[in-house]
């Protein structure tokens, strides 16, 4: 098939409702699965980034008939060559390519044309946050988000990270609109909206489908919308997106549900779980990054009892989880990313339940660049050395090795507390320079030409492995996440969470078969055979 341009007149939306007497329920969904295969339903992703490529590609290979839009040209200038400008993704250049050469997939900046054509549109921008009226501190704003552009300009939004109070931030969805007002100018009667980017639970529901009512001039139940979240990773996309994981699909109305859930059984080799309407589905891809946040946020004040509970916290967690109920999180520098930092925002903006678990994690993840600042600090003072005499190395910017990210990314804030502390500041980083965040920038190869006083590990590159730390000056090596080897040198090293490298003797030679517990060494009191 190629992408032709035209309107089509097959849509998935409303169609097994007018199945003829002659029909079945079942030839009208075998033919409207026909027709999407054969390129017959054109389908306009809107938002070709990290993972909106890898989703228009996938759905290019499945459809046959994508146009990806995008508001940035030189996006849409890659992309139209068959390439990709999305980087670290296994197999996305090869299908990007493939799926330009055979005419299935094709970009523009022209969303109003591609939604004219589309009868598919898929919404994959990202939402942001925004800091609300700070004057309320005292009285938190639990206001709803009422509005869908509840700020003007995208680039007044704001870092999770330098919020001061998670209750005064709120979601800002004006890029979701800006894609909303184009695809309401060319919406049709059977149309199916899809929403992947996250949303606050409520969103479809409250504002997005009374939006595309009044602005496209349809009637309630001529056109589709559904939610149906994004549940992948960098690094894994094409993986997550072809059915790593079951998809999530919430209607705005029963036929919504139904036209989504066939669309995406074709996309998915995984499950469709078919949840009862949009706001549930929003609600499962926001409880997902809150758990996240709340349980690292867990593991991060766990870390903070190693000096007086005097043990390795890390091995004490790792012991923990090898029971099955028990998933604790690694501590860490902070909590980056344009995800997991900015979800728990979509929650407690949306309930008038005070979350006030939610509200912590998210202040105590907030605090922990700052706490590893104190932790340096200490550790210069035994040292003799003030924290703003001292040269600090920090080592990686993006909030994930191997991610070219770094929104919301710890490291830029351990780079902003170490200057105001007047630290003198260098950065190491592969994928990003750290000189844009205020850092003056060194490459691995010439980290011996320099003497640090100590230097931080906020995300552990693989670039780092060629680090020669036995040809650099002995200095405090604050290891943020506990991967560093260094006990060969004269490096002080200090971690999170005590003691690093400690592991449990593992005494398996009386391993219990039916139970899996060993009967070996253990104190008599706990024997079950007592
Ligand atoms: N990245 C992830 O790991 C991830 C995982 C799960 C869910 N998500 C969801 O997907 C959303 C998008 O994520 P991403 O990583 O692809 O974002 P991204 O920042 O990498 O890319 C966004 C793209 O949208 C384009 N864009 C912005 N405004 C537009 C408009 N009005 N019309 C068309 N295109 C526009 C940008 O030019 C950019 O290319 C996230 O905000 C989140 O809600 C992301
Ligand atoms: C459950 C999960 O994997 N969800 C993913 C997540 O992907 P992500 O790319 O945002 O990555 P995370 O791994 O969640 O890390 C975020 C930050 O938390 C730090 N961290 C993490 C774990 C830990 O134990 N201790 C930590 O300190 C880490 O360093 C980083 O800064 O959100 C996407 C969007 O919703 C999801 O789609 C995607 O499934």
């Amino acid at each position: 098939m190629t992408n032709t341009g035209s309107s089509s007149d097959r849509s998935l939306y409303g169609t097994v409702g007018t199945a003829t007497e002659s029909e079945s329920v079942l030839e009208t969904e075998t033919a409207c699965r026909d027709a999407l295969g054969n390129g017959d339903i054109p389908v306009a992703v809107y938002g070709l980034g990290k993972m909106g490529l890898p989703l228009a590609s996938v759905f290019a290979e499945v459809t046959g008939a994508v146009t990806g839009v995008d508001i940035d040209p030189a996006v849409v200038e890659t992309v139209n060559d068959g390439s990709s400008h999305v980087l670290g993704e296994p197999g996305l250049e090869e299908l990007v390519a493939e799926q330009v050469e055979t005419n299935r997939l094709a970009a523009t900046t022209d969303g109003y044309r591609a939604a004219r054509d589309a009868r598919i549109h898929v919404v994959i921008v990202p939402t942001e946050i925004t800091e609300g009226d700070t004057e309320s501190d005292s009285q938190p704003d639990r206001s709803r988000t009422t509005d869908l552009s509840s700020a003007t300009d995208p680039s007044s939004a704001t870092d999770p990270s330098s919020a001061t109070d998670p209750s005064s931030v709120k979601p800002d969805l004006s890029t979701v609109q800006a894609v909303l007002e184009v695809i309401a100018a060319g919406l049709d009667p059977g149309d199916l909206v899809i929403v992947e980017s996250t949303l606050p639970p409520g969103t479809c529901r409250d504002l997005i489908y009374p939006y595309l009512l009044e602005e496209s001039g349809l009637e309630a139940g001529s056109f589709g919308l559904a939610f149906c979240p994004e549940r992948t990773a960098s690094g894994s996309a094409l993986d997550d997106i072809r059915g790593a994981y079951p998809k999530v699909v919430g209607g705005i109305d029963a036929e919504s549900g139904r036209a989504a859930a066939l669309l995406y059984d074709e996309l998915s080799s995984n499950a469709v779980h078919l949840v009862s309407d949009a706001t549930t589905a929003e609600a499962v891809k926001v409880f997902e990054g809150v758990y996240r946040d709340v349980n690292i946020a867990l593991a991060n004040q766990l870390a903070g009892t190693a000096a007086d509970l005097g043990i390795s916290v890390r091995e004490a967690i790792e012991t923990a989880n090898n029971i099955p109920m028990c998933h604790l999180h690694d501590p860490g520098p902070g909590v980056g990313g344009h995800c997991i930092p900015y979800y728990p925002h979509f929650l407690l903006s949306q309930v008038d339940t005070p979350l006030s678990l939610v509200e912590l994690a998210r202040s105590v993840n907030r605090k922990m660049p700052a706490t590893v600042v104190s932790m340096l600090e200490k550790e210069l003072d035994s040292a003799g050395t003030r924290l703003e005499n001292a040269t600090v190395l920090v080592l990686g910017f993006t909030y994930r090795p191997g991610v070219e990210e770094t929104r919301a990314s710890p490291a830029i804030d351990v780079v902003d507390t170490l200057l105001e502390r007047e630290a003198t500041v260098w950065g190491c980083d592969p994928l990003v320079d750290p000189s844009e965040f205020g850092a003056r920038t060194v490459t691995v190869d010439e980290l011996p030409d320099h003497a640090f006083d100590a230097a931080v590990l906020v995300t552990p590159q693989d670039a780092f492995d060629r680090i020669r730390w036995d040809a650099m000056n002995p200095m405090v090596v604050l290891d943020g996440r506990d991967v560093l080897s260094l006990e060969e040198t004269d490096h002080h090293i200090v971690t999170l969470g005590g003691t690093r490298g400690n592991q449990p003797t593992v005494i398996d030679s009386g391993v219990n078969t039916e139970t899996g517990t060993s009967t070996i060494g253990r104190p008599a009191a706990f024997d079950a055979s007592e």
